[in-house]
């Protein structure tokens, strides 16, 4: 049997039915209780309709593969809708490209605007003083209609449907050309958003795979069906059940919510399943689905060579975690490793895993790193230091030395950033090998006595944590690429790196993955968003020995957000400078989503307290909308003020409750933007975005280092605003944020 993806959710009850319509229909088709008909007059007469139970019907198609009954389950709807859609659906081998898709074969679409019920609107303001905000009306231009593209050219070298495109030629709006969509076959209404999204022909090919296979005319149409199931583009939306009942209850358990267990864009699979000379990069836009591609590529690297070593990581430990819940999703039978070295799928945070690595290495080893790093043969330091207590010894440092450097160099950022991307990179343990570097990349330049100054100044901060036996997680990064640099290829601990979020990853970090894994076909996959680089520095990978030339490629249809929510989160980085990891300009075009919804709401309040008293009124409304409340996300620009907003809700008569915290259940979550990170919410709420909610630190730094870090902040406000699926809210008091202002 082969499952096609549902259009309609199918709810708790029909679940377990048409669970037991299967399995009956796998034991014996001819069973009576199944009323296996066929229709009269159909467009397609190799449909069957089933009996799910007294009101609904099942839409099958009955198909021999080598002499076999084969059903394709289409679907299950109320009696007489299923009658209509039976008599007009025919199952299809597309001649142009040999994908297997369903059509309707039936009237013209109506081009009229729809009632629109699918997306729960976001309500209106709250009755209390606040300045509007005025959207000036755009007028919208039907994006495939100016595209240059003909119309018959679609038809005829893709294969597309020729009512579909005419249709979609004439929709008046974003929302009735989507609409329009969703009757469509998967793969169809994909190719006309990413054309509509500014794609060339060639382009939507390649990404569908649509050039790939031939079709051979004189083959039997059973020939042909059982090779369009080979086609990623067929299976976007079909899946072989087979016998393995638990991945029948996987498809219908799961829905739409678990479909990217399943159901691939012929891209993602791609990338999941090829095997690549050497290291390669899948970058793409917040939701495009790249980390649902490293956990099927990580299940591929495991399950093909049983002993593999594949490490799958990520910035933080949280998202660490996360990973490791998708992946048991996934697969729950995979094998899983403890520690480096060990066979399976060991998923950690890079931290994390630099501990493990480190710990356990030999005296010898770490004493060996310490000379190479800091040039003295010493024990490893045992006392680990985050970035503010790291910060307060840069400001010792600067109380302690006579160094005579304006105020721009002379702060906490610039020094670390010097050290962190220049000094410890190239293991400079020594002033004249400081003297001459090269500092290819940073943005202000120093003369000889500024280098003079600078390095007096990493001397003491640097003689003041050995004393301590401190380190820095960036130190203890590079003291462990150290331990493995000198154990070589011999003794890699693993044969296959994943790394997810990597745009946030540190020069110490790179080194250490560099050195996890030997040289070689399938050594690193590394999925990242420049636009989502909200720590860290700009590090071009080919400084670390990663070569991705040629093997680099990029997402682009989100599965998460909505075109509205999305177009405001893009919105927030027009014009922003952004390079991709290569050190190339990295760029949003083509981004699209194939769901639509409300405009975001900017909410301006006269005063943080009237600000509280929005939010309280817009989550009143949601509750009365029945929005399960645990599943919005309020996010803010520091950790101080998520407590304030806990309590200030509580005042309001509105529970609320930390991300960290289970209690109260069912409650939303209110949360930094950082922490937000990776993950998802149906609503969500951007509080706090006033004028003053930059870092206060800010204004103190030289130009460049002003430059990176509003690229931050700006790309900080992206990741929280792509979080939600529907709603999105922007709220601030008194005057906004500025960098609002490009929205
Ligand atoms: N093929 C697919 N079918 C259905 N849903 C999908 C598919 N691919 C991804 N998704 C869903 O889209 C959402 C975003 O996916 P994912 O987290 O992998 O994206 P991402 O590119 O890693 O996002 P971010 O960069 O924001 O972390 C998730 O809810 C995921 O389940």
């Amino acid at each position: 049997m082969t499952w096609i993806k549902q259009k309609d959710k199918i709810d708790g009850a029909m679940k377990a039915k048409v669970y037991s319509f299967f399995e009956k229909l796998q034991k014996d088709d001819t069973s009576p209780g199944l009323h296996i008909e066929p229709m009269q007059n159909p467009a397609d007469p190799r449909v069957r309709t089933g009996r799910i139970d007294q009101k609904f019907r099942a839409v099958l198609f009955k198909v021999f593969l080598d002499t076999i009954p084969h059903y394709f389950y289409y679907g299950a709807w109320p009696h007489d809708q299923a009658i209509e859609i039976a008599r007009s659906s025919v199952l299809n081998v597309n001649s142009a490209n040999g994908v297997l898709e369903v059509l309707r074969k039936s009237a013209p679409a109506n081009t009229a605007e729809p009632a629109r019920a699918k997306t729960p609107p976001v309500p209106p303001k709250p009755e209390i003083e606040s300045a509007p905000v005025t959207v000036p009306a755009e007028v919208w231009v039907n994006p495939l209609a100016q595209s240059g593209t003909e119309a018959a050219d679609l038809v005829s070298r893709l294969g597309l449907d020729e009512e579909l495109v005419q249709a979609a030629y004439a929709a008046p709006s974003d929302d009735r050309l989507i609409d329009l969509l969703g009757d469509a076959p998967d793969w169809q209404a994909t190719a006309l958003l990413e054309l509509a999204a500014g794609m060339s022909m060639a382009e939507v090919e390649d990404k569908l795979a649509l050039n790939q296979f031939v079709v051979d005319p004189q083959a039997t149409e059973e020939e042909k069906i059982k090779q369009a199931l080979e086609h990623p583009a067929t299976k976007m939306q079909f899946t072989f059940i087979g016998e393995d009942s638990e991945e029948l209850r996987r498809v219908i358990e799961g829905g739409d919510f678990d479909a990217w267990r399943t159901f691939l864009h012929p891209e993602q699979r791609i990338y999941a399943e090829r095997h690549y000379n050497g290291s390669f990069r899948l970058s793409g836009g917040a939701g495009t689905g790249k980390t649902v591609v490293l956990l099927h590529r990580a299940r591929m690297l495991a399950k093909s060579e049983p002993s593999s070593r594949v490490v799958l990581t990520t910035y933080t430990t949280t998202l660490a975690e996360s990973l490791n819940n998708g992946l048991s999703r996934l697969d729950n039978e995979l094998r899983r490793a403890e520690k480096p070295g060990e066979s399976g799928v060991l998923i950690a945070g890079v931290d994390s895993l630099v501990s493990r690595v480190l710990h356990p290495a030999t005296d010898a080893e770490k004493r060996q790193a310490m000379k190479g790093l800091f040039g003295m043969e010493l024990p490893a330091p045992s006392n680990l230091i985050g970035t503010d207590p790291s910060a307060k010894q840069w400001e010792y440092a600067l109380a302690s030395v006579d160094h005579g450097l304006e105020p721009e160099l002379a702060n906490a950022t610039f020094l670390q950033q010097e050290y962190e991307t220049v000094v410890l990179p190239n293991l400079i343990t020594a002033k004249d090998d400081y003297l001459k570097i090269p500092r290819a990349g940073r943005g202000t330049a120093l003369n000889r006595a500024k280098r003079l100054a600078v390095w007096k100044l990493i001397e003491e901060y640097r003689y003041h944590n050995r004393i301590e036996m401190h380190a820095t997680y960036v130190e203890m990064a590079h003291l462990a690429a150290c331990v493995l640099r000198q154990r070589g290829d011999g003794n890699r601990v693993a044969d296959h790196v994943l790394i997810d979020e990597a745009q946030d990853l540190h020069a110490g970090h790179w080194l250490f993955l560099r050195e996890l894994v030997k040289k070689g076909p399938d050594d690193l996959f590394i999925a990242e968003d420049s636009h989502q680089r909200i720590y860290g520095q700009k590090v071009p990978l080919s400084r670390f020995g990663i070569g991705i030339v040629g093997r680099s490629r990029r997402l682009t249809l989100n599965y998460r957000t909505t075109q509205q929510n999305l177009a405001y989160a893009v919105g927030l980085l027009k014009g922003a400078p952004v390079t991709d990891i290569e050190g190339e300009q990295e760029s949003v075009s083509g981004y699209t989503s194939s769901r639509v919804g409300p405009t975001p709401l900017e909410q301006a309040a006269p005063t943080s307290v009237a600000e509280l008293d929005n939010l309280a009124a817009t989550l009143k409304t949601w509750q009365e909308d029945r929005v399960d409340l645990g599943n919005v996300g309020i996010l803010v620009r520091y950790n101080n003020q998520v407590a304030k907003v806990i309590s200030g809700l509580d005042e309001r008569g509105m529970r609320a409750r930390n991300v960290d915290a289970s209690d109260p259940a069912g409650a939303p979550m209110v949360m930094t933007m950082h922490r937000s990170k990776g993950m998802e919410f149906t609503r969500v709420v951007l509080y706090g975005l006033s004028a003053d909610s930059l870092p206060a630190s800010y204004k103190k730094l030289a130009p460049a280092e002003q430059a990176d870090a509003l690229l931050r902040e700006r790309s900080l406000l992206y990741v929280a605003a792509t979080r939600a699926r529907d709603g999105l809210v922007v709220s601030w008091s008194g005057k906004p944020l500025e960098l609002l202002g490009a929205v």
